[in-house]
C-alpha cells in the first residue's frame, strides 16, 4: 500500500480531479467507465453523455480499447487530439490476475504553454526534415524515379523513357496538366544523369516579375541598375553551371527573355547584365509546361526556334484521370506520407471514398489528390477516411460518381450526408436539424444513431 488508507479517497480525488492531467478509464470492451473533468472539458463532452460509450467514438485516435484487449502498456505515445500532438500513456488494468480494462492519461492538455511547446515541436520536426533532405541531396533535386508512384502502362513507359534519355545533354520538355508530377520527373532525370552531383536549379518563369526575370536568369554586376545589390548577383544559369536548369512554366517566359535563353543555348554563353562580357556556361535544360507551346507559337507568344531547342526530347505526362489504375496506390502512398508528417493515425479509406476517387475528374491531378487527403486526415475522427471527411466542394460530385455501388448504399450515403449537413447548419442543435430535414425528432435520433453521428 503506497499511502495511508485514511486519505485514500482524498488522494484519488486530488490526483484525478485537481491536477492538470486528463484521465480516462475503460473496461475490457473499451467502454468508458470514467472520464475526469479535465478530459471532458478538453474534448467538450459531458460525462453523463459518454459513460458506457465506446472510447473510439469519444476520443480521437485513441488506442485505449486496444490496450484493454492486448494488456500491453503504451507509454509516451504521440496522440493527435483536437489539432495538437498530445503525449498519451495507456496502462492495462489487472484485477486478480485478470485483464479488466485500461487507464489512460494525456499528459498535456490544450494549455497556452503546451500550444507553444507543440508549435515548437512542429517547427523542429520541419527543420529536421529539411536538413535530412539537404543531406540526402545537397544540390536541390530531392526526388528520384523511386518516388514516382504508379504502375500503369503510361507511367511505366515514361520511366523507361527517362532511363534512356537521362544521360546525355539533350534538352527535355515535360508537358502535362498542373500537378501531374512534372517537377518530380525533372528531379528524377537530373538524379539519373551524369550531372547528379552538380546543382539542380529551378526557375518558375510564371512567378518572377517580367522586369526581374532577366537579372534572375543571367545575374548582374554590382551597380548595374537602380536598386541592384552593390556586390552584384549570380543568375540561375551561373548557379546551375555544370548541372541542370529546370525552367518551370516556360510558356510564361516573356519574348525578350526567350531571345537571350536561345542565345545561351546556341552559343553556350550568357551575357551578365551591366557588362559587355560574355561568360561560358554549361547547363542542361529541362522545361515544363501545362500550356500548349504550339498554340503560343501561333499566337506569337513563343519563339518557334526556341521551341525546337528546348523540345529535343518530349515527354507527355498523363493526367491522373487517364491512369485510374494508379489512383488506389497513389492515394495510399500519399496517406502514409501525410500521416508521417502529422503524427495522426489514419490508416485507410472507406470503400465508397475509394470508389469516389476512381470516378472523380481530378483537374488538379496528383497535387489535388494530395491536398484532398491532407484535409481529410485533419478532419476525420477515425482511422478510416469516410466520404463525410472530404472537402465540401467535392460533396456535390458524390452523387454522380457513385456508380458501382448498390442503390441501398448510395441512398444510405445520401441520407448520412443530408443528416451531417443539417447538423452542421444548425450548429449541432439536433432538434432544429430534424426540423430542417422535415422529419420527427425520434426518427432523426434513430437515423443519427444508425450513422454514428
Ligand atoms: N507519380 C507520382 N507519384 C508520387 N507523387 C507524385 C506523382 N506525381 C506527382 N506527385 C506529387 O504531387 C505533387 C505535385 O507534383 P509536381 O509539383 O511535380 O507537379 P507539376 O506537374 O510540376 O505541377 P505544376 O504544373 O502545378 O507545377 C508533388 O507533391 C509530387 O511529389
Amino acid at each position: 500500500m503506497l499511502f495511508n488508507n485514511t486519505y485514500r479517497e482524498e488522494i484519488i480525488e486530488a490526483v484525478f480531479e485537481k491536477t492538470n492531467f486528463c484521465f480516462v478509464v475503460v473496461n475490457e470492451q473499451g467502454l468508458i467507465t470514467y472520464l475526469n473533468k479535465n478530459y471532458c472539458d478538453f474534448i467538450e463532452v459531458q460525462l453523463k453523455d459518454v459513460l458506457g460509450k465506446h472510447v473510439a467514438d469519444v476520443i480521437e485516435n485513441t488506442r485505449m480499447h486496444i490496450v484493454a484487449q492486448t494488456g500491453k502498456e503504451e507509454i509516451a505515445d504521440l496522440q493527435y487530439i483536437k489539432g495538437n500532438h498530445m503525449i498519451a500513456n495507456r496502462i492495462p488494468l489487472f484485477a486478480h490476475g485478470k485483464l479488466v480494462g485500461a487507464v489512460g492519461t494525456v499528459l498535456y492538455k490544450d494549455t497556452e504553454e503546451w500550444k507553444k511547446m507543440n508549435s515548437h515541436i512542429k517547427d523542429l520536426l520541419m527543420e529536421i526534415e529539411n536538413y535530412q533532405k539537404k543531406l540526402s541531396n545537397p544540390r536541390g533535386a530531392s526526388y528520384s524515379l523511386q518516388d514516382v508512384v504508379g504502375s500503369s502502362v503510361q507511367i511505366n513507359e515514361i520511366k523507361e523513357k527517362i532511363k534512356k534519355v537521362s544521360s546525355g545533354d539533350a534538352s527535355i520538355l515535360l508537358e502535362g496538366g498542373s500537378g501531374t508530377g512534372k517537377e518530380l520527373f525533372a528531379h528524377s532525370i537530373h538524379n539519373l544523369s551524369e550531372r547528379s552531383a552538380k546543382p539542380f536549379i529551378k526557375v518558375n518563369c510564371a512567378a518572377i516579375p517580367m522586369e526581374l526575370l532577366e537579372s534572375e536568369l543571367f545575374g548582374y554586376e554590382g551597380g548595374a541598375f537602380t536598386g541592384a545589390k552593390k556586390e552584384g548577383k549570380l543568375g540561375k544559369f551561373q548557379l546551375a553551371d555544370g548541372g541542370t536548369l529546370f525552367l518551370d512554366e516556360i510558356g510564361d517566359m516573356p519574348i525578350n527573355a526567350q531571345v537571350k535563353i536561345l542565345r545561351a543555348l546556341q552559343e553556350g554563353e550568357i551575357e551578365v547584365i551591366g557588362t559587355e562580357r560574355t561568360q561560358k556556361i554549361d547547363v542542361r535544360i529541362i522545361s515544363a509546361t501545362n500550356q500548349s507551346i504550339e498554340k503560343l507559337i501561333k499566337e506569337n507568344r513563343f519563339r518557334e526556334d526556341l521551341y525546337y531547342r528546348i523540345n529535343v526530347i518530349s515527354i507527355k505526362i498523363p493526367s491522373l484521370k487517364e491512369r485510374v489504375e494508379d489512383i488506389r496506390v497513389t492515394a495510399k502512398f500519399l496517406l502514409d506520407k501525410i500521416t508521417q508528417g502529422t503524427g495522426k493515425r489514419v490508416i485507410s479509406f472507406s470503400d465508397s471514398v475509394m470508389q469516389f476517387f476512381m470516378h472523380y475528374d481530378w483537374p488538379g491531378n496528383v497535387r489535388e489528390l494530395e491536398n484532398v487527403i491532407e484535409s481529410a486526415v485533419h478532419l476525420t475522427n477515425t482511422e478510416i477516411i469516410e466520404l463525410k471527411d472530404l472537402p465540401d466542394h467535392m460533396q456535390q460530385s458524390l452523387y454522380i460518381t457513385e456508380e458501382g455501388m448498390g442503390l441501398k448504399e448510395i441512398m444510405a450515403n445520401a441520407e448520412k450526408q443530408a443528416i451531417t449537413g443539417a447538423i452542421s447548419q444548425s450548429n449541432g442543435d439536433k432538434i432544429s436539424a430534424a426540423g430542417l430535414l422535415g422529419i420527427s425528432k425520434s426518427s432523426f435520433y434513430e437515423k443519427a444513431k444508425k450513422y454514428d453521428l
